[in-house]
């Protein structure tokens, strides 16, 4: 089946933000993405603070240029495309729902406002038909009618983030991400939003792209996870084989971290911080806090191994083997030479600074 979207040795790389004007260092948000994401299939992406998931958000979308790799929708080249072919390919067939409703709607503009915009910006039917899309919109995601004239400050968090969802729906995408969607509402009503998705999901056929820090919603929501570590995919995996049936250490320690998720174990340890985006370690990224890393993980980054079972693969030189329990491997990670011995590795600059 073609991807719907798919990115292929994509990287984002910005400017740093502190060090003024002419500042020389790079940010490696996002380095060698490959993905490709189905028709109607859900896509959980996991990682710690800063690894790139938001930057793989807004690539998808649309929203971010890659600094270099290509980022196909419907096996068309998003980025040789004009702006406003771009616009009608992708811009009107995905959506994007951010984490904090309160700031990414306007909050001088009444809901009916909000919902129109969409419909007016890509001149959607005429003014009658309008008008009825945004009522269709609000009854799908469960606003009351009155709310129509209300301004964002007027609703509740979860209100706001029903609208933020019908706005993301409102040019009926194939394609909607979802940035960490409930983490700024209210523990009560992050049930009801993620329910909601689920539903309009199911409903409309949609292929979600769903980023979050709650580990144990991503299993739940997804069909797919993907696990990201300093800029990098290093593990794709069925979300019921994620957990203890995952190859990469990262992915085994982020889920041994999880509390009541694997055995009522201790985490994997691991040694130190993640490090900088700016200066990422050569070879694998994750091999200066990995206790199964030696010089090969300094050298290079391994290609994607394929797991035994489908749509499971890793990038990892010394993958967990196949049914080792969590257990074994905090005792491995316990009893291993200190990983930190690698950091003494000079750490290089080994991503290629795109043109
Ligand atoms: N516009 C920008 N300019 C400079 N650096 C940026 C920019 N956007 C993101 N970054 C940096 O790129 C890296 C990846 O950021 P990104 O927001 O994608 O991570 P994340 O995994 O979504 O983090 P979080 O979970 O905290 O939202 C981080 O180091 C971040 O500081």
């Amino acid at each position: 089946m073609t991807a719907l979207v798919a990115l292929s040795d994509t990287h984002v790389v910005h400017k740093a933000r502190t060090g003024g004007l002419f500042a020389r260092d790079r940010v490696y948000a996002l380095t060698g993405a490959d993905l490709a994401i189905a028709p109607g299939e859900t896509v959980g992406v996991v990682g710690e603070s800063g690894c790139g998931k938001s930057t793989l958000a807004k690539v998808l979308v649309g929203v971010q240029r890659p600094t270099s790799g290509t980022v196909t929708f419907r096996g068309q080249d998003v980025w040789s495309m004009k702006p406003a072919e771009r616009r009608t390919a992708i811009g009107s067939s995905t959506g994007m729902i951010f984490q904090d409703p309160s700031t990414a709607l306007n909050r001088r503009l009444t809901i009916h406002q909000i919902l129109r915009d969409p419909l007016d910006v890509h001149r959607r039917g005429t003014t009658a038909e309008r008008a009825d899309r945004v009522r269709e919109l609000m009854s799908l995601v469960g606003l009351p009618r009155a709310l129509a004239d209300a301004l964002p400050g007027q609703l509740s968090g979860g209100q706001r983030q029903r609208v933020a969802i019908a706005r993301a729906l409102a040019l009926d995408p194939d394609l909607v991400v979802a940035d960490e969607p409930t983490s700024a509402l209210d523990v009560s009503v992050r049930a009801q939003i993620l329910n909601l998705l689920l539903d309009l999901k199911e409903r409309l056929g949609l292929a979600l792209v769903f980023v979050s820090h709650d580990i144990q919603t991503v299993r739940r929501m997804s069909d797919r996870v993907i696990t990201m570590y300093l800029g990098r995919i290093v593990e794709e995996s069925p979300a019921d084989e994620v957990t203890d049936r995952s190859r990469h250490p990262y992915t085994r320690a982020l889920f041994s971290a999880t509390p009541g998720l694997l055995d009522p174990i201790d985490p994997i340890p691991l040694v130190g911080p993640v490090p900088s985006a700016t200066r990422p370690p050569s070879g694998c990224p994750f091999r200066t806090r990995c206790w199964k890393a030696d010089d090969a993980c300094a050298s290079s980054m391994p290609d994607f191994a394929a797991a035994s079972t489908p749509d499971h693969r890793y990038r990892c030189h010394h993958p967990v083997e196949e049914g080792q329990s969590t257990r074994t491997l905090v005792a491995q990670a316990e009893s291993a030479a200190p990983a930190t011995a690698m950091a003494d590795v000079p750490i290089q600059q080994h991503i290629r600074e795109p043109s």
